[in-house]
């Protein structure tokens, strides 16, 4: 276990409420996630994990509350800000191209960072032709790293769950992101296909130094990857601390056992 007590937060939320109409899916929750660690976000059904990730990476605008990214205060944002501000993400439902290959997938994670114009892209210009071989080495470094070389060319759609989930990781990373934000990255997944992915997590986390958010309705595979973790149950923060901590928390086995809270 690291001890990142004394390391600056990257991302500060602070009294965070959000409402549908009058669902109130998250009430005044406030936590931190630090420079370089892996910090889940777990809680039963309806718990509000959904939201809080949506509210993390700028989709969703809560009604109160302020987030700190880097030691600046956060507005709203436009999707093209987001990623611009290095977050990245996977979705619980994989959001692949599924007629497209491994490789073209992935290199779609980079278009962020292209910065040739369309004309030059188009014409293949000076600069366009480097930028696209340094996307390319950068994908492939990718390709290696996730494991997936062979895989490179098969379109998406014809790979199992589990891969499938390790080539939409390959996409984000492509971002190069700050901040990977992963939604319910082992849902679906039989436990050797789990056991991969946390092996992943870990390996990006260790090797380039990513700091990870990850949210998860199952406790049991986070708990052996987290730094820390928060949990949310109903709207409200009832734990947050590291995974020893939470494991004895009274209110969050209660949570989990299903214990009423009136
Ligand atoms: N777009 C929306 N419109 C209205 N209510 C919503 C919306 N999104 C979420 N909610 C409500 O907010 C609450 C929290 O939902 P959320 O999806 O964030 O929980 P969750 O912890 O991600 O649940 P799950 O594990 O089932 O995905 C729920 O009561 C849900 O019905």
């Amino acid at each position: 276990m690291r001890d990142t007590a004394t390391v600056e937060p990257m991302l500060d939320i602070r009294n965070i409420t959000l409402r549908f109409g009058g669902v109130v899916a998250i009430r005044d929750i406030s936590f931190d996630i630090r420079q370089g660690e892996i910090r889940a976000i777990i809680g039963p059904n309806g718990a509000g994990k959904s939201s809080m990730l949506n509210v993390i990476n700028g989709f969703y605008h809560p009604q109160e509350g302020e987030i700190w990214f880097r030691g600046k205060r956060r507005g709203p944002m436009r999707p093209h800000q987001i990623a611009r501000q290095g977050l990245a993400r996977t979705f619980q439902n994989i959001a692949l191209f599924k007629g497209m290959t491994t490789l073209d997938n992935i290199m779609t994670g980079r278009m962020t960072r292209m910065k040739s114009s369309m004309l030059e892209q188009a014409l293949w210009w000076g600069r366009a032709e480097r930028e696209e071989n340094d996307h390319r080495e950068k994908v492939e470094r990718i390709i290696d790293f996730l494991e997936i070389q062979s895989i490179r060319k098969t379109p998406v759609g014809r790979l199992p769950y589990g891969l499938q989930k390790r080539v939409e990781l390959g996409r984000a990373l492509a971002a190069e992101p700050e901040l990977l934000l992963l939604d319910e990255p082992m849902a679906g997944m039989n436990v050797e296909e789990k056991e991969d992915m946390s092996r992943f997590i870990l390996d990006v986390n260790d090797e380039f130094g990513t700091t990870i958010a990850l949210i998860e309705h199952d406790m049991g595979v986070v708990m052996d990857i987290s730094d820390r973790v928060v949990v949310l149950d109903y709207g409200r923060k009832i734990g947050d601390g590291t995974p020893e901590e939470v494991r004895n928390n009274p209110d969050v086995i209660d949570a989990y056992l299903g214990v009423s809270h009136d």
